[in-house]
């Protein structure tokens, strides 16, 4: 039965590694001079690590005096494993590509990530593949598999059947399935669901919850139904329920949800045993990038008052014990792949020199070469293609028989609210006058990529002033079109086509305000990610500008059409009420 692994190790590799432990060949590298942190005993030991070829031979007290190794003189250093980050959406602007190589270089040696947006924008079988090209790469990128799209999209759901979920799951760079975000259809018997979570069991992989403000009893079912792990704490108590229920707690602080000043101070004294808590950054936006990364959760959880050596454990031998590969990776010792941190002092996350597979990748926050991973054009990834007629205005007309419309009032970047407002029509049952009449609402529609459908609404909270945005950057791989203006919005949209995919902003006379191509699937950018801070510090400026009143704005265009959150959600279907599962208004067919 297949279980996770890191790397897998051959005959002659093992060979080699035992030679070297015993002392009777050389290693290729050697840091020397060091306090080592033992994650396992949690303690700082004077120690030196011997490295043959991508593993660790030998940790102790054997000075090094060949000649043929290359010695990394770590007097005055703090010597660490890699970090590890067990919940990563590598997908927010950058691809995983550049994400891979920004957080490598901050220490970051493994990441377990969803596969959403590879998932919906690519066949079955390329994604196998993808796996595999980034399974070269010195940074370990592992992944979990989705097992419902996250949106409310009937005619994509056979990806997530479970002919092609469980042959996926059969790949050795993927350890677990989940978040898995539609629970509630999982435990009222959606068979896909079940059959795949079931087969990921059977072979020890693990299978991940996202069980958001869920009281006690639901906690006992879904823990029941073999959640292992769950992000979604957002205060002490609700982390301390996880972990009585024998869940592993992985405590996020992202850019959407930065909740570590709510959740530490508080659960810090109570927890008595840290071993089953990790930590997670969950897919931050690029600006969050600039503080760092894994090394960034390290330092904040340290100011806030955790043991330092925990807040290392945490990222280190507590996520590779949760994906059962602490034998290989997590902590340094012998036989464990040699992912290996200097630091200036245990108080100072970021790494001044990274270690993965053994090599020197990285100096002082900057690789010391680009990582060569897959070329997007062979990944299946292609830029949006223009649809084959003009973007009408009209398309963002909506149509009623009822005297009230459902419409989503943004509460915060990712939550809606269902406001029914009335409305005025005319003699055809178009709305009139809603958004013209009001300071603060806009048109929002989610359009099917061809042009085959157009779901429709309204959305309060969002500008007072926008004229036109349009992004293909959104959870349901549809274009998402917003605004005050009809023909603004039309104007936005066609310039995204025209650039392959991305993010738009226009005014009432058409000029562009902001522009963002990302023309990986329309999805993500080939930008690097310092590009994309600035871009996306623009699309914050611009907006704010125009009247938007929350922060990280690209989450609230992803997740509009996502169906894991309240309130109401646009969908292939209509506009969609996430909690009772209804439709409030129908999208429109345009064909
Ligand atoms: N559920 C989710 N899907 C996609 N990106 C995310 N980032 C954080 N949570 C996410």
């Amino acid at each position: 039965m297949a279980a996770n692994t890191v790397r897998g190790i051959t005959e002659q590799e093992w060979g080699r590694l035992v030679a070297c432990a015993k002392g009777k060949t050389e290693p290729d590298l050697v840091v020397q001079g060091g306090t080592v942190l033992n994650v396992y005993s949690g303690e700082l030991m004077e120690a030196n690590l011997w490295v043959v070829g991508n593993r660790i031979a030998y940790l102790g007290p054997r000075v090094y005096e060949g000649t043929q190794a290359q010695v990394i003189d770590a007097t005055g250093k703090v010597v660490t494993p890699g970090y590890i980050e067990p919940h990563a959406h590598p997908f927010q602007l950058y691809n995983p590509m550049r994400y891979a190589e920004t957080i490598l270089a901050r220490g970051t040696t493994l990441s377990v990530n969803d596969n959403l947006m590879l998932v919906l924008g690519m066949e079955f079988g390329q994604v196998g593949r993808f796996f595999e090209q980034m399974a070269q790469l010195p940074i370990k990128m592992m992944w979990s598999l989705r097992l419902d799209p996250q949106a409310h999209l009937p005619e994509k759901k056979h990806k997530f059947d479970h002919l092609p979920v469980s042959r996926l799951l059969k790949s050795p760079y993927v350890w677990q399935v989940g978040e898995v975000t539609d629970w509630k259809s999982w435990i009222d018997g959606d068979e896909a669901m079940r059959d795949n979570a079931l087969s990921a069991r059977a072979i020890h992989k693990r299978v991940e919850g996202h069980a958001a403000g869920v009281s006690w009893e639901t906690l006992n079912v879904l823990v029941a139904a073999g959640i292992t792990a769950d992000h979604e704490a957002i205060n002490a108590e609700e982390a301390l329920r996880r972990l009585r229920l024998g869940v592993w707690t992985t405590l996020r602080h992202s850019s959407l949800r930065p909740d570590f000043p709510a959740i530490l101070p508080e659960l810090i004294p109570q927890v008595k045993n840290w071993s089953r808590v990790m930590m997670t950054t969950d897919g931050p936006t690029p600006e969050y990038l600039q503080n760092g990364y894994t090394d960034f959760l390290i330092r904040h959880a340290i100011e806030l008052g955790m043991d330092p050596i925990t807040a290392y454990q945490l990222v280190t031998i507590n996520p590779a014990t949760y994906y059962g590969v602490d034998g290989e990776i997590g902590g340094l010792a012998p036989g464990r792949i040699a992912d290996i941190l200097l630091l200036s002092n245990l108080l100072e996350p970021t790494p001044e020199l990274v270690i993965a597979e053994g090599r020197i990748v990285a100096k002082d926050g900057e690789l010391v070469e680009q990582l060569k991973g897959p070329t997007w054009a062979d990944v299946g990834m292609p830029p949006v293609h223009k649809m084959d007629v003009p973007v009408d205005p009209a398309w963002f007309d909506v149509y009623t028989e009822a005297d009230t419309f459902p419409v989503m009032r943004l509460a915060n970047p990712a939550i809606t609210r269902h406001v029914e407002m009335p409305v005025e029509k005319d003699a055809s049952g178009r709305v009139v006058g809603l958004v013209e009449n009001s300071e603060d609402l806009c048109y929002v529609s989610l359009l099917q990529r061809g042009g085959a459908w157009v779901c429709n609404g309204f959305i309060q909270n969002f500008s007072t002033q926008l004229a036109g945005l349009a992004s293909s950057y959104t959870g349901a791989r549809e274009h998402l079109v917003i605004g005050r203006d009809k023909t603004a919005m039309a104007a936005a949209l066609e310039r995204v086509q025209e650039i392959g995919g991305g993010i738009v902003i226009v005014d009432e006379q058409h000029n562009v305000l902001y522009e963002l191509p990302l023309v990986i699937g329309g999805a993500m950018g080939d930008q690097t990610v310092e590009e994309l801070v600035q871009s996306s510090k623009e699309l914050v400026r611009v907006l704010k500008a125009l009247g938007h009143p929350h922060y990280d704005p690209v989450y609230t265009l992803l997740f509009l059409s996502s169906a894991h959150l309240p309130e109401v959600r646009l969908s292939s279907v209509g506009l969609f009420e996430m909690k009772t599962k209804r439709v409030l208004h129908p999208s429109r067919s345009l064909r």
